[in-house]
């Protein structure tokens, strides 16, 4: 019988890896390759046979194979990299670069090769930079390559706000622009609970502590971790976008996508409101700013356009 089961491939076994393969199988998404280098043969070979026996447990039909071998992954639906060095504390995302560089020349020419029909997600940091070389390295369609970050971005500002007014966070509708850095923008004008303008909620001076702490939330976790960065939440965000893609759901998240004149910005992939369906990136919505936006999100623009020059491919 043919396979008709979707199949996705998770390169790196690690962390977010290993938590991407779990939820994966959990959302019965399809077959997952949970590949990594061969020295982390043991880790992926254990973690997927740790998840199929909790599917035993619980009853799911999707299997996670364990494996060193790119041909294992061949012909994935999806493909969502984790592969790279997470840093830690007193580390900015950009001091990863030039290591994550050389993984990510491996990675993307290996997708070239086996994975050319693929939807990928990329996940390694610093975030926009390493999607701009995946993109240019593996030669895929604008449409079928973006960066995860806003998703994470926008569900830290929405857990913080519901903590602050004590509300569902099923309510707060919120969206956090721009690159994966400290000059992130957290659009506040666009943010609401229960259809009620978050700025009329909450006091100016907790919102900018909101936005503060939002901005700086991957290092929040560095500090809290020592020995890397987050990965439950990180791995939740990469999976809806996964899924709706896979499900064809339509659903506007933010994304790292390729611009081409949205926002006045080209050239460089940057977080701004994508629909992510069966066409991959179906839509960048361009989101109508004021002048102090705009001010803040060419700032961030122009921290990702300077990590993107050191880039050399
Ligand atoms: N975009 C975002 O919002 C976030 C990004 N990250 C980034 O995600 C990356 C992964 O984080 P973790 O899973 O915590 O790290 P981890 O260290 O637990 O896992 C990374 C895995 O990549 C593997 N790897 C190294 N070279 C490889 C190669 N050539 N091919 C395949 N696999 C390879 C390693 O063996 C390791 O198992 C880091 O760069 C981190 O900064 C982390 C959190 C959020
Ligand atoms: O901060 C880091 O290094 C990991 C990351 O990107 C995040 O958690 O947002």
């Amino acid at each position: 019988m043919a396979h008709t089961k979707k199949k996705i491939g998770l390169i790196g076994g690690g962390q977010i890896g290993g938590n991407l393969a779990l939820l994966a199988v959990q959302k019965q998404l399809g077959d997952v390759v949970l590949y990594d280098i061969p020295v982390a043969e043991g880790l992926v070979k254990g973690k997927a046979l740790d998840i199929n026996q909790l599917s035993a447990v619980d009853g799911y039909d999707c299997r996670v194979t364990g494996s060193t071998d790119w041909k294992d992954v061949a012909g994935s639906d999806v493909v969502i990299i984790t592969a790279g060095v997470p840093r830690k504390p007193g580390m900015s995302r950009e001091d990863l670069l030039d290591v994550n560089l050389k993984i990510m020349r491996d990675v993307a020419a290996n997708i070239k090769q086996h994975c050319p029909n693929a939807f990928v997600i990329n996940v390694a940091n610093p975030l926009d930079a390493m999607v701009f070389a995946l993109h240019k390295i593996a030669g895929l369609p604008k449409n079928m390559v973006v960066g995860m970050a806003g998703v994470l971005d926008t569900s830290r500002f929405k857990c913080f706000v519901a903590e602050a007014l004590g509300c569902s966070i099923r309510d707060v509708e919120a969206l956090v622009l721009g690159g994966h850095g400290d000059d992130m923008v957290p659009l506040v004008r666009h943010s609401t609970v229960g259809g009620v303008p978050l700025t009329q909620l909450i006091a100016k001076d907790k919102l900018d502590a909101i936005i503060d702490r939002t901005r700086k939330g991957g290092a929040e976790l560095v500090n809290l971790y020592k020995t890397g960065s987050a990965y439950f939440a990180p791995a939740s965000s990469s999976i809806a976008m996964a899924e709706s893609y896979l499900l064809d759901r339509k659903r506007v998240l933010p994304a790292a996508a390729l611009l081409e004149g949205q926002y006045g910005l080209s050239g460089y992939f940057f977080g701004v409101p994508t629909q992510i369906g069966a066409g991959g990136v179906e839509k960048i919505i361009d989101v109508q700013l004021n002048d102090a936006e705009k001010a803040e999100l060419n700032k961030s623009f122009e921290s990702v356009k300077k990590t993107v020059g050191e880039v050399k491919l």
